[in-house]
Protein backbone atom coordinates (compact mmCIF):
# COMPACT_ATOMS: atom_id res chain seq x y z
CA UNK A 1 0.00 0.00 0.00
CA UNK A 2 2.71 2.52 1.01
CA UNK A 3 4.72 1.99 -2.50
CA UNK A 4 1.42 2.54 -3.89
CA UNK A 5 0.85 5.39 -2.91
CA UNK A 6 4.44 6.44 -2.59
CA UNK A 7 4.84 6.29 -6.58
CA UNK A 8 2.37 8.35 -6.74
CA UNK A 9 3.75 11.22 -4.56
CA UNK A 10 6.38 10.47 -7.21
CA UNK A 11 7.21 14.25 -8.54
CA UNK A 12 9.48 13.19 -11.24
CA UNK A 13 8.61 9.68 -13.14
CA UNK A 14 12.24 7.58 -13.00
CA UNK A 15 12.27 4.20 -14.40
CA UNK A 16 11.36 2.68 -17.71
CA UNK A 17 10.11 -0.56 -16.56
CA UNK A 18 7.77 -2.09 -13.98
CA UNK A 19 7.66 -5.65 -15.07
CA UNK A 20 10.45 -8.08 -16.68
CA UNK A 21 8.31 -7.82 -19.68
CA UNK A 22 8.87 -4.07 -20.39
CA UNK A 23 12.60 -4.71 -19.80
CA UNK A 24 15.13 -4.10 -22.11
CA UNK A 25 17.60 -6.92 -22.40
CA UNK A 26 20.25 -5.20 -23.99
CA UNK A 27 19.99 -1.61 -22.96
CA UNK A 28 22.28 0.51 -24.77
CA UNK A 29 25.67 2.31 -23.55
CA UNK A 30 24.35 5.30 -22.70
CA UNK A 31 27.70 8.35 -23.18
CA UNK A 32 28.52 11.14 -24.53
CA UNK A 33 29.80 11.06 -27.90
CA UNK A 34 33.32 13.82 -28.55
CA UNK A 35 32.26 14.73 -31.24
CA UNK A 36 28.39 15.67 -30.71
CA UNK A 37 30.22 18.28 -27.86
CA UNK A 38 32.43 19.43 -29.69
CA UNK A 39 28.71 20.09 -32.09
CA UNK A 40 27.16 21.83 -29.34
CA UNK A 41 30.12 23.49 -28.34
CA UNK A 42 27.97 27.26 -28.90
CA UNK A 43 24.86 26.22 -27.29
CA UNK A 44 27.08 25.35 -23.98
CA UNK A 45 25.62 28.10 -22.00
CA UNK A 46 22.66 27.89 -22.48
CA UNK A 47 23.07 23.92 -21.97
CA UNK A 48 24.44 24.61 -19.08
CA UNK A 49 21.56 27.25 -17.25
CA UNK A 50 18.92 24.61 -18.36
CA UNK A 51 21.27 21.63 -16.90
CA UNK A 52 21.09 23.89 -13.35
CA UNK A 53 17.30 24.56 -13.30
CA UNK A 54 16.48 20.83 -14.28
CA UNK A 55 18.55 20.11 -11.11
CA UNK A 56 16.79 22.02 -8.93
CA UNK A 57 15.57 20.28 -5.87
CA UNK A 58 17.66 17.16 -7.23
CA UNK A 59 21.00 15.51 -6.34
CA UNK A 60 23.83 17.30 -8.64
CA UNK A 61 24.36 14.11 -10.33
CA UNK A 62 21.93 15.32 -13.34
CA UNK A 63 21.01 12.64 -15.87
CA UNK A 64 22.55 8.80 -15.83
CA UNK A 65 22.60 9.53 -19.52
CA UNK A 66 25.46 10.88 -20.04
CA UNK A 67 23.73 14.25 -21.54
CA UNK A 68 25.31 16.31 -18.06
CA UNK A 69 26.54 18.84 -20.23
CA UNK A 70 27.63 20.34 -17.35
CA UNK A 71 30.20 17.95 -16.06
CA UNK A 72 31.08 16.93 -19.56
CA UNK A 73 33.05 20.34 -19.69
CA UNK A 74 34.66 19.96 -16.42
CA UNK A 75 38.08 19.19 -16.65
CA UNK A 76 39.14 19.20 -13.11
CA UNK A 77 36.87 15.95 -12.78
CA UNK A 78 38.05 12.69 -12.50
CA UNK A 79 35.29 11.20 -14.86
CA UNK A 80 33.85 7.96 -14.69
CA UNK A 81 31.44 5.17 -15.74
CA UNK A 82 29.04 3.34 -14.25
CA UNK A 83 28.36 -0.05 -14.69
CA UNK A 84 25.15 -2.21 -12.93
CA UNK A 85 23.96 -5.88 -13.32
CA UNK A 86 20.22 -7.08 -12.75
CA UNK A 87 20.08 -10.78 -11.58
CA UNK A 88 16.57 -11.32 -12.68
CA UNK A 89 15.83 -13.67 -9.40
CA UNK A 90 16.74 -10.76 -7.18
CA UNK A 91 14.57 -8.54 -8.54
CA UNK A 92 11.69 -8.14 -5.59
CA UNK A 93 8.86 -5.89 -5.19
CA UNK A 94 10.66 -3.50 -2.86
CA UNK A 95 14.33 -4.06 -3.76
CA UNK A 96 16.34 -1.37 -5.86
CA UNK A 97 16.04 -1.97 -9.02
CA UNK A 98 19.11 -1.76 -11.10
CA UNK A 99 18.61 2.33 -12.69
CA UNK A 100 17.86 3.06 -9.45
CA UNK A 101 20.74 1.92 -7.55
CA UNK A 102 22.50 2.82 -10.80
CA UNK A 103 21.72 6.54 -9.70
CA UNK A 104 22.90 5.96 -6.53
CA UNK A 105 25.65 4.68 -7.42
CA UNK A 106 26.01 8.25 -9.54
CA UNK A 107 25.57 10.09 -6.56
CA UNK A 108 28.11 8.20 -4.59
CA UNK A 109 30.49 9.02 -7.19
CA UNK A 110 29.38 12.74 -6.92
CA UNK A 111 30.06 12.76 -3.12
CA UNK A 112 33.40 11.01 -3.61
CA UNK A 113 34.31 14.02 -6.29
CA UNK A 114 33.90 12.32 -9.57
CA UNK A 115 32.02 13.31 -12.30
CA UNK A 116 29.59 10.72 -14.04
CA UNK A 117 29.97 10.74 -17.51
CA UNK A 118 27.64 7.84 -18.77
CA UNK A 119 25.92 4.41 -17.43
CA UNK A 120 24.78 0.72 -18.53
CA UNK A 121 23.37 -1.83 -17.26
CA UNK A 122 22.76 -5.67 -17.81
CA UNK A 123 20.30 -8.16 -17.12
CA UNK A 124 21.77 -11.73 -16.17
CA UNK A 125 20.37 -14.94 -15.37
CA UNK A 126 23.77 -15.03 -13.24
CA UNK A 127 27.09 -13.26 -12.63
CA UNK A 128 30.07 -14.30 -15.04
CA UNK A 129 32.40 -15.55 -12.66
CA UNK A 130 35.18 -14.57 -14.24
CA UNK A 131 34.31 -10.65 -15.61
CA UNK A 132 30.87 -10.31 -13.28
CA UNK A 133 29.07 -8.99 -17.06
CA UNK A 134 29.32 -10.50 -20.80
CA UNK A 135 32.03 -10.89 -22.64
CA UNK A 136 30.04 -8.39 -25.24
CA UNK A 137 29.10 -6.17 -22.45
CA UNK A 138 32.78 -5.14 -21.70
CA UNK A 139 33.49 -4.33 -25.18
CA UNK A 140 30.78 -2.31 -25.05
CA UNK A 141 32.02 -0.37 -21.70
CA UNK A 142 35.57 -0.39 -23.80
CA UNK A 143 34.05 1.56 -26.66
CA UNK A 144 32.15 3.93 -24.16
CA UNK A 145 34.91 4.90 -22.52
CA UNK A 146 36.47 6.08 -25.38
CA UNK A 147 33.71 8.07 -26.20
CA UNK A 148 33.01 10.02 -22.85
CA UNK A 149 36.68 10.24 -21.65
CA UNK A 150 36.06 8.25 -18.73
CA UNK A 151 39.37 7.27 -16.84
CA UNK A 152 37.46 5.25 -13.97
CA UNK A 153 34.85 2.71 -14.40
CA UNK A 154 32.89 1.85 -11.30
CA UNK A 155 30.84 -2.12 -11.14
CA UNK A 156 27.63 -1.06 -8.88
CA UNK A 157 28.69 -4.62 -6.88
CA UNK A 158 31.58 -5.78 -5.05
CA UNK A 159 33.71 -8.01 -7.21
CA UNK A 160 36.25 -11.02 -6.61
CA UNK A 161 39.77 -10.19 -6.84
CA UNK A 162 39.53 -12.47 -9.76
CA UNK A 163 37.04 -10.22 -11.56
CA UNK A 164 38.84 -7.26 -10.81
CA UNK A 165 42.10 -8.68 -12.23
CA UNK A 166 40.26 -9.88 -15.33
CA UNK A 167 38.17 -7.01 -16.39
CA UNK A 168 41.15 -4.73 -15.37
CA UNK A 169 43.11 -7.06 -18.14
CA UNK A 170 40.19 -6.52 -20.45
CA UNK A 171 39.88 -2.70 -19.99
CA UNK A 172 43.58 -2.41 -20.39
CA UNK A 173 45.78 -0.11 -18.10
CA UNK A 174 44.27 3.29 -19.06
CA UNK A 175 40.80 2.66 -17.30
CA UNK A 176 40.62 2.30 -13.73
CA UNK A 177 38.17 -0.16 -11.96
CA UNK A 178 36.51 0.30 -9.00
CA UNK A 179 33.26 -0.92 -7.12
CA UNK A 180 30.69 0.24 -4.63
CA UNK A 181 32.27 -0.85 -1.84
CA UNK A 182 35.86 0.52 -2.79
CA UNK A 183 33.54 3.81 -3.34
CA UNK A 184 32.26 3.86 -0.27
CA UNK A 185 34.90 2.40 1.57
CA UNK A 186 36.90 6.10 -0.13
CA UNK A 187 33.43 8.24 0.85
CA UNK A 188 34.22 7.46 4.57
CA UNK A 189 37.80 7.73 4.59
CA UNK A 190 37.44 11.26 2.93
CA UNK A 191 34.67 12.25 5.53
CA UNK A 192 35.94 10.35 9.03
CA UNK A 193 36.57 12.88 11.36
CA UNK A 194 37.73 11.02 14.92
CA UNK A 195 40.25 8.93 15.89
CA UNK A 196 37.96 6.09 16.06
CA UNK A 197 36.23 6.48 13.05
CA UNK A 198 39.46 6.81 11.32
CA UNK A 199 41.01 4.00 12.80
CA UNK A 200 37.65 2.09 12.05
CA UNK A 201 37.80 2.65 8.09
CA UNK A 202 41.06 2.09 7.81
CA UNK A 203 41.02 -1.42 8.89
CA UNK A 204 37.86 -1.76 6.66
CA UNK A 205 39.75 -0.73 3.57
CA UNK A 206 42.79 -3.05 4.74
CA UNK A 207 40.65 -6.07 4.82
CA UNK A 208 39.13 -5.18 1.53
CA UNK A 209 42.35 -4.72 -0.01
CA UNK A 210 44.31 -7.92 1.75
CA UNK A 211 42.36 -10.85 -0.81
CA UNK A 212 43.45 -7.90 -3.69
CA UNK A 213 46.92 -7.29 -3.38
CA UNK A 214 47.92 -7.83 -6.63
CA UNK A 215 45.95 -5.87 -8.17
CA UNK A 216 45.97 -2.74 -6.12
CA UNK A 217 49.72 -2.98 -6.62
CA UNK A 218 49.46 -1.94 -10.22
CA UNK A 219 47.13 0.20 -9.22
CA UNK A 220 49.17 1.83 -7.33
CA UNK A 221 52.28 1.39 -9.62
CA UNK A 222 49.86 3.01 -12.18
CA UNK A 223 48.30 5.68 -9.82
CA UNK A 224 51.46 7.76 -9.15
CA UNK A 225 49.67 10.66 -11.06
CA UNK A 226 47.08 11.91 -8.40
CA UNK A 227 43.22 10.07 -8.87
CA UNK A 228 40.52 11.36 -6.75
CA UNK A 229 39.45 7.80 -5.66
CA UNK A 230 42.79 6.79 -3.66
CA UNK A 231 40.74 4.16 -1.47
CA UNK A 232 42.21 0.84 -2.95
CA UNK A 233 46.00 2.26 -2.73
CA UNK A 234 45.29 4.13 0.57
CA UNK A 235 47.28 1.86 2.83
CA UNK A 236 50.83 3.26 3.23
CA UNK A 237 53.14 0.24 2.04
CA UNK A 238 55.71 0.73 0.25
CA UNK A 239 55.56 -1.31 -2.96
CA UNK A 240 58.67 -1.92 -5.10
CA UNK A 241 57.72 -4.66 -7.27
CA UNK A 242 56.04 -7.04 -8.49
CA UNK A 243 57.19 -10.79 -8.02
CA UNK A 244 55.52 -13.01 -5.66
CA UNK A 245 57.94 -12.95 -2.92
CA UNK A 246 57.10 -9.24 -2.78
CA UNK A 247 53.63 -10.34 -2.17
CA UNK A 248 54.11 -12.26 0.29
CA UNK A 249 56.05 -9.83 2.31
CA UNK A 250 53.63 -7.23 1.74
CA UNK A 251 50.92 -9.33 2.45
CA UNK A 252 52.83 -9.81 6.26
CA UNK A 253 52.95 -6.24 6.27
CA UNK A 254 49.32 -5.81 5.78
CA UNK A 255 48.36 -8.02 8.64
CA UNK A 256 50.60 -6.96 10.92
CA UNK A 257 49.00 -3.04 10.41
CA UNK A 258 45.84 -4.87 10.58
CA UNK A 259 46.54 -6.27 13.99
CA UNK A 260 47.88 -2.10 15.32
CA UNK A 261 44.54 -1.14 13.73
CA UNK A 262 42.85 -3.16 16.06
CA UNK A 263 44.37 -2.50 19.13
CA UNK A 264 44.20 1.06 18.56
CA UNK A 265 40.77 0.64 17.96
CA UNK A 266 40.37 -1.50 21.31
CA UNK A 267 42.22 1.18 23.11
CA UNK A 268 39.68 4.03 21.77
CA UNK A 269 36.76 1.93 22.53
CA UNK A 270 38.12 1.58 25.95
CA UNK A 271 37.95 5.36 26.43
CA UNK A 272 34.22 5.39 25.18
CA UNK A 273 33.01 2.58 27.15
CA UNK A 274 34.22 4.29 30.56
CA UNK A 275 32.39 7.29 29.24
CA UNK A 276 29.42 6.08 28.17
CA UNK A 277 29.15 3.57 31.30
CA UNK A 278 29.17 7.04 33.35
CA UNK A 279 26.64 8.21 31.74
CA UNK A 280 24.31 5.16 32.27
CA UNK A 281 25.46 5.93 35.92
CA UNK A 282 22.98 9.27 35.30
CA UNK A 283 20.31 7.33 33.25
CA UNK A 284 19.20 9.98 30.63
CA UNK A 285 17.38 8.06 28.34
CA UNK A 286 19.37 7.81 25.24
CA UNK A 287 17.02 8.49 22.02
CA UNK A 288 19.15 6.91 18.59
CA UNK A 289 18.33 8.69 15.12
CA UNK A 290 18.78 5.53 12.70
CA UNK A 291 18.00 5.44 9.12
CA UNK A 292 18.87 5.27 5.52
CA UNK A 293 21.62 7.97 4.50
CA UNK A 294 20.35 11.41 3.40
CA UNK A 295 17.18 10.46 4.88
CA UNK A 296 17.43 14.21 7.01
CA UNK A 297 18.71 12.49 10.62
CA UNK A 298 21.32 15.19 11.15
CA UNK A 299 18.93 17.80 9.69
CA UNK A 300 15.77 16.69 12.44
CA UNK A 301 18.74 16.77 15.08
CA UNK A 302 19.85 20.32 14.31
CA UNK A 303 16.00 21.30 14.03
CA UNK A 304 15.53 19.75 17.53
CA UNK A 305 18.43 20.91 19.03
CA UNK A 306 20.81 23.52 17.37
CA UNK A 307 23.27 21.30 17.45
CA UNK A 308 25.28 22.57 14.28
CA UNK A 309 26.04 19.03 13.03
CA UNK A 310 26.72 18.94 9.16
CA UNK A 311 23.64 18.13 7.47
CA UNK A 312 23.66 18.81 3.43
CA UNK A 313 22.10 16.79 0.05
CA UNK A 314 25.49 14.17 -0.23
CA UNK A 315 25.03 10.85 0.86
CA UNK A 316 27.14 9.49 3.87
CA UNK A 317 27.26 13.32 5.49
CA UNK A 318 27.60 12.08 9.28
CA UNK A 319 29.99 9.93 10.03
CA UNK A 320 30.78 9.75 13.65
CA UNK A 321 27.62 10.09 16.21
CA UNK A 322 27.14 13.45 17.45
CA UNK A 323 24.90 13.52 21.29
CA UNK A 324 22.58 16.39 22.22
CA UNK A 325 19.97 16.80 25.19
CA UNK A 326 16.54 17.94 24.28
CA UNK A 327 13.73 18.60 26.62
CA UNK A 328 10.91 17.12 26.57
CA UNK A 329 7.51 18.69 27.49
CA UNK A 330 7.07 18.65 31.52
CA UNK A 331 11.46 19.17 31.65
CA UNK A 332 12.33 15.80 30.98
CA UNK A 333 15.83 15.35 29.60
CA UNK A 334 16.44 12.88 27.00
CA UNK A 335 19.39 12.45 24.87
CA UNK A 336 19.19 12.37 21.26
CA UNK A 337 21.85 10.86 19.14
CA UNK A 338 22.73 10.68 15.31
CA UNK A 339 24.29 7.99 13.67
CA UNK A 340 25.74 7.04 10.61
CA UNK A 341 23.33 6.59 7.61
CA UNK A 342 22.77 2.82 6.32
CA UNK A 343 22.74 1.88 2.39
CA UNK A 344 21.64 -0.78 0.27
CA UNK A 345 24.60 -3.54 -0.05
CA UNK A 346 26.34 -1.58 2.90
CA UNK A 347 29.78 -3.43 2.53
CA UNK A 348 30.13 -5.58 5.25
CA UNK A 349 33.41 -4.77 6.54
CA UNK A 350 31.68 -1.22 7.14
CA UNK A 351 28.77 -2.89 9.41
CA UNK A 352 31.31 -4.82 11.17
CA UNK A 353 33.73 -1.87 11.13
CA UNK A 354 31.40 0.83 12.62
CA UNK A 355 29.60 -1.90 15.16
CA UNK A 356 31.60 0.14 17.62
CA UNK A 357 30.37 3.14 16.80
CA UNK A 358 26.82 1.88 16.77
CA UNK A 359 27.14 0.77 20.35
CA UNK A 360 25.27 4.24 20.76
CA UNK A 361 22.41 2.47 18.87
CA UNK A 362 22.24 -0.64 21.26
CA UNK A 363 22.22 1.48 24.33
CA UNK A 364 19.31 3.25 22.78
CA UNK A 365 15.80 3.33 24.96
CA UNK A 366 14.03 4.18 21.61
CA UNK A 367 14.83 3.95 18.01
CA UNK A 368 13.43 6.73 16.12
CA UNK A 369 13.90 5.09 12.73
CA UNK A 370 13.87 8.42 10.07
CA UNK A 371 12.55 7.86 6.25
CA UNK A 372 13.01 10.04 3.77
CA UNK A 373 9.49 9.63 2.72
CA UNK A 374 9.22 11.57 -0.43
CA UNK A 375 11.83 9.75 -2.33
CA UNK A 376 10.64 6.85 -4.58
CA UNK A 377 12.43 4.24 -3.14
CA UNK A 378 11.28 4.77 0.53
CA UNK A 379 9.81 1.16 0.84
CA UNK A 380 13.07 -0.67 -0.40
CA UNK A 381 15.25 1.88 1.78
CA UNK A 382 13.15 0.83 5.01
CA UNK A 383 14.08 -2.67 4.38
CA UNK A 384 17.24 -1.85 4.12
CA UNK A 385 17.70 -0.28 7.34
CA UNK A 386 15.66 -2.95 9.13
CA UNK A 387 18.13 -5.72 7.67
CA UNK A 388 21.07 -4.25 9.17
CA UNK A 389 19.20 -3.18 12.59
CA UNK A 390 18.59 -7.03 12.69
CA UNK A 391 22.48 -7.93 11.91
CA UNK A 392 23.19 -5.04 15.00
CA UNK A 393 20.86 -7.43 17.29
CA UNK A 394 19.27 -3.97 17.97
CA UNK A 395 15.25 -4.90 16.45
CA UNK A 396 13.86 -5.35 19.77
CA UNK A 397 14.58 -1.75 20.78
CA UNK A 398 11.27 0.09 20.84
CA UNK A 399 11.03 1.95 17.57
CA UNK A 400 8.93 4.94 16.22
CA UNK A 401 8.72 5.05 12.55
CA UNK A 402 9.75 9.16 11.75
CA UNK A 403 8.45 9.78 8.60
CA UNK A 404 10.53 12.35 7.39
CA UNK A 405 10.59 15.77 4.33
CA UNK A 406 6.60 15.31 4.10
CA UNK A 407 6.86 18.67 2.72
CA UNK A 408 8.77 17.62 -0.62
CA UNK A 409 5.85 14.68 -1.11
CA UNK A 410 3.58 15.90 -3.89
CA UNK A 411 0.61 15.15 -2.34
CA UNK A 412 1.24 16.03 2.27
CA UNK A 413 -2.47 14.98 2.99
CA UNK A 414 -2.33 11.61 1.39
CA UNK A 415 0.81 10.48 3.69
CA UNK A 416 -0.27 12.48 6.59
CA UNK A 417 -3.55 10.52 6.38
CA UNK A 418 -1.59 7.36 5.98
CA UNK A 419 0.67 8.00 8.72
CA UNK A 420 -1.93 8.70 10.82
CA UNK A 421 -3.39 5.24 10.22
CA UNK A 422 -0.35 3.60 11.10
CA UNK A 423 0.87 2.26 14.78
CA UNK A 424 4.15 4.41 15.48
CA UNK A 425 3.99 6.75 13.09
CA UNK A 426 5.00 10.37 12.95
CA UNK A 427 4.64 12.68 9.86
CA UNK A 428 7.32 15.25 10.16
CA UNK A 429 9.27 17.72 8.27
CA UNK A 430 12.53 18.59 9.72
CA UNK A 431 13.16 21.01 7.50
CA UNK A 432 10.06 22.72 7.93
CA UNK A 433 9.63 21.86 12.00
CA UNK A 434 5.91 20.76 10.94
CA UNK A 435 5.05 17.50 13.28
CA UNK A 436 7.96 17.63 15.51
CA UNK A 437 5.98 18.63 18.79
CA UNK A 438 3.86 15.47 17.81
CA UNK A 439 7.05 13.75 17.08
CA UNK A 440 8.39 14.70 20.91
CA UNK A 441 5.08 13.63 22.39
CA UNK A 442 5.27 10.57 20.98
CA UNK A 443 9.07 10.28 22.27
CA UNK A 444 7.70 10.97 25.97
CA UNK A 445 4.98 8.48 25.50
CA UNK A 446 7.00 5.86 24.64
CA UNK A 447 9.63 6.51 26.70
CA UNK A 448 6.99 6.64 29.68
CA UNK A 449 5.85 2.88 28.21
CA UNK A 450 9.71 1.57 29.11
CA UNK A 451 9.47 2.50 32.05
CA UNK A 452 8.68 1.46 36.00
CA UNK A 453 6.70 2.60 38.50
CA UNK A 454 7.77 3.23 42.22
CA UNK A 455 6.54 4.30 44.90
CA UNK A 456 9.21 5.53 47.33
CA UNK A 457 10.09 7.67 50.51
CA UNK A 458 13.57 9.41 49.61
CA UNK A 459 15.29 10.77 52.82
CA UNK A 460 15.86 14.68 52.36
CA UNK A 461 19.71 13.98 53.34
CA UNK A 462 19.60 12.28 49.52
CA UNK A 463 17.99 14.96 47.94
CA UNK A 464 19.71 14.18 44.61
CA UNK A 465 17.95 11.62 43.97
CA UNK A 466 14.40 13.39 44.07
CA UNK A 467 16.19 15.75 41.63
CA UNK A 468 16.84 12.41 39.24
CA UNK A 469 13.75 11.19 39.42
CA UNK A 470 11.75 14.40 38.38
CA UNK A 471 14.96 14.83 35.68
CA UNK A 472 14.61 11.14 34.03
CA UNK A 473 11.17 10.03 35.18
CA UNK A 474 7.65 10.93 35.05
CA UNK A 475 6.17 11.77 38.80
CA UNK A 476 2.77 11.31 39.37
CA UNK A 477 2.97 12.80 43.08
CA UNK A 478 5.17 14.08 45.77
CA UNK A 479 4.99 14.43 49.59
CA UNK A 480 6.54 16.28 51.70
CA UNK A 481 6.68 14.63 55.05
CA UNK A 482 8.62 14.27 58.52
CA UNK A 483 11.67 12.17 57.22
CA UNK A 484 11.38 12.52 53.50
CA UNK A 485 9.46 12.57 50.35
CA UNK A 486 7.29 10.66 49.46
CA UNK A 487 7.10 9.94 45.65
CA UNK A 488 4.83 7.82 42.84
CA UNK A 489 6.65 7.85 39.81
CA UNK A 490 7.23 5.78 36.42
CA UNK A 491 11.37 6.32 35.98
CA UNK A 492 13.79 4.14 34.18
CA UNK A 493 14.20 0.49 35.26
CA UNK A 494 17.74 1.54 36.49
CA UNK A 495 17.22 3.85 38.48
CA UNK A 496 14.03 1.76 39.91
CA UNK A 497 16.48 -0.87 40.66
CA UNK A 498 18.79 1.75 42.67
CA UNK A 499 15.98 3.03 44.14
CA UNK A 500 14.32 -0.52 45.74
CA UNK A 501 16.26 0.41 49.17
CA UNK A 502 13.84 3.15 49.88
CA UNK A 503 10.94 1.98 48.34
CA UNK A 504 7.71 3.27 50.32
CA UNK A 505 5.91 1.09 53.07
CA UNK A 506 2.24 1.33 52.27
CA UNK A 507 -0.07 1.12 55.22
CA UNK A 508 -1.28 -2.64 54.52
CA UNK A 509 2.54 -3.85 53.84
CA UNK A 510 3.18 -2.34 57.64
CA UNK A 511 0.59 -4.34 58.97
CA UNK A 512 1.42 -7.21 57.41
CA UNK A 513 4.85 -6.95 58.59
CA UNK A 514 4.19 -5.80 62.06
CA UNK A 515 1.56 -9.26 62.27
CA UNK A 516 4.69 -11.30 60.76
CA UNK A 517 6.77 -10.23 64.06
CA UNK A 518 9.46 -9.17 61.80
CA UNK A 519 10.07 -6.75 58.60
CA UNK A 520 10.71 -9.69 55.32
CA UNK A 521 13.60 -7.70 54.18
CA UNK A 522 14.07 -10.57 51.34
CA UNK A 523 13.24 -9.09 47.86
CA UNK A 524 10.47 -11.60 47.47
CA UNK A 525 7.62 -10.84 44.54
CA UNK A 526 5.38 -9.96 47.00
CA UNK A 527 6.95 -7.50 49.06
CA UNK A 528 7.97 -6.17 45.73
CA UNK A 529 3.95 -6.63 44.50
CA UNK A 530 2.52 -4.68 47.86
CA UNK A 531 5.12 -1.64 46.95
CA UNK A 532 2.98 -1.10 44.03
CA UNK A 533 5.28 -3.08 41.23
CA UNK A 534 2.79 -4.56 38.95
CA UNK A 535 2.98 -8.14 37.75
CA UNK A 536 4.31 -6.97 34.02
CA UNK A 537 6.38 -4.87 35.88
CA UNK A 538 8.33 -7.61 37.89
CA UNK A 539 7.90 -9.74 34.77
CA UNK A 540 10.29 -6.82 32.77
CA UNK A 541 12.15 -6.58 35.22
CA UNK A 542 12.88 -10.27 35.22
CA UNK A 543 13.41 -9.99 31.58
CA UNK A 544 15.98 -7.19 31.97
CA UNK A 545 17.58 -8.02 34.63
CA UNK A 546 18.59 -11.58 32.60
CA UNK A 547 18.93 -9.86 29.37
CA UNK A 548 21.70 -7.48 31.28
CA UNK A 549 23.25 -10.50 32.90
CA UNK A 550 23.54 -12.27 29.61
CA UNK A 551 24.73 -9.33 28.04
CA UNK A 552 27.61 -8.87 30.74
CA UNK A 553 28.45 -12.96 30.59
CA UNK A 554 28.49 -12.66 26.72
CA UNK A 555 31.16 -9.40 27.14
CA UNK A 556 33.12 -11.71 29.17
N1 LIG B 1 12.48 19.05 1.81
C1 LIG B 1 13.10 18.56 2.89
N2 LIG B 1 14.42 18.31 2.85
C2 LIG B 1 14.99 17.82 3.97
C3 LIG B 1 14.27 17.55 5.15
N3 LIG B 1 15.11 17.05 6.08
C4 LIG B 1 16.33 17.01 5.49
N4 LIG B 1 16.28 17.48 4.22
C5 LIG B 1 17.38 17.60 3.27
O1 LIG B 1 17.90 16.30 2.99
C6 LIG B 1 19.31 16.35 2.84
C7 LIG B 1 19.97 15.35 3.77
O2 LIG B 1 19.78 15.76 5.09
P1 LIG B 1 20.73 15.26 6.28
O3 LIG B 1 20.12 15.78 7.53
O4 LIG B 1 22.15 15.56 5.99
O5 LIG B 1 20.49 13.69 6.16
P2 LIG B 1 21.15 12.53 7.05
O6 LIG B 1 20.10 11.50 7.28
O7 LIG B 1 21.80 13.12 8.25
O8 LIG B 1 22.22 11.97 6.01
P3 LIG B 1 23.58 11.16 6.29
O9 LIG B 1 24.34 11.89 7.35
O10 LIG B 1 24.21 11.21 4.96
O11 LIG B 1 23.19 9.78 6.68
C8 LIG B 1 19.71 17.80 3.11
O12 LIG B 1 19.86 18.46 1.88
C9 LIG B 1 18.54 18.36 3.88
O13 LIG B 1 18.37 19.74 3.70
C10 LIG B 1 12.85 17.82 5.15
O14 LIG B 1 12.12 17.62 6.12
N5 LIG B 1 12.33 18.32 3.98
MG1 LIG C 1 23.73 13.10 8.82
Amino acid sequence: MLSVLLARARQNGTDGWESWDDAPDTPRVNGTPAATAAAVDDWRGDVQSLAASLRVGQSSFGSSDGSDWDSYYDEEKERCFLVGVQLKQQRSKHGYGVQESIEELGRLADTAGLEVVGSTYQMLDEVNPRTYIGSGKVQEIMSAVANTGATTVIFDDELSPGQLRNLEKALGESVRLCDRTALILDIFSQRAATREGKLQVELAQSEYQLPRLTRMWTHLERQSGSGQVKGMGETQIEVKGMGEKQIEVDRRLLKGRMARLRRDIEEVRTHRRTYRDRRAAAPIPVVALVGYTNAGKSTLLNTLTNAGVLAEDKLFATLDPTTRRVELAGGKAVLFTDTVGFIQKLPTQLVAAFRATLEEIQDASLLLHVVDVSHPNAPAQIDAVNRVLEELGVQNIPTLNVWNKVDACADPAVIRAVAARREQTVCISGLTGEGLEELLEKVSGKLQDSMVSVHVLVPYSQGELVDEIHRTGVVASAEFGGTGVELRAHVPLSLAQRLQPLRAQTAAAAEAAAANGAADDDEDEESLLDDGWSEEELALLEEEEAAAAAAAAGER
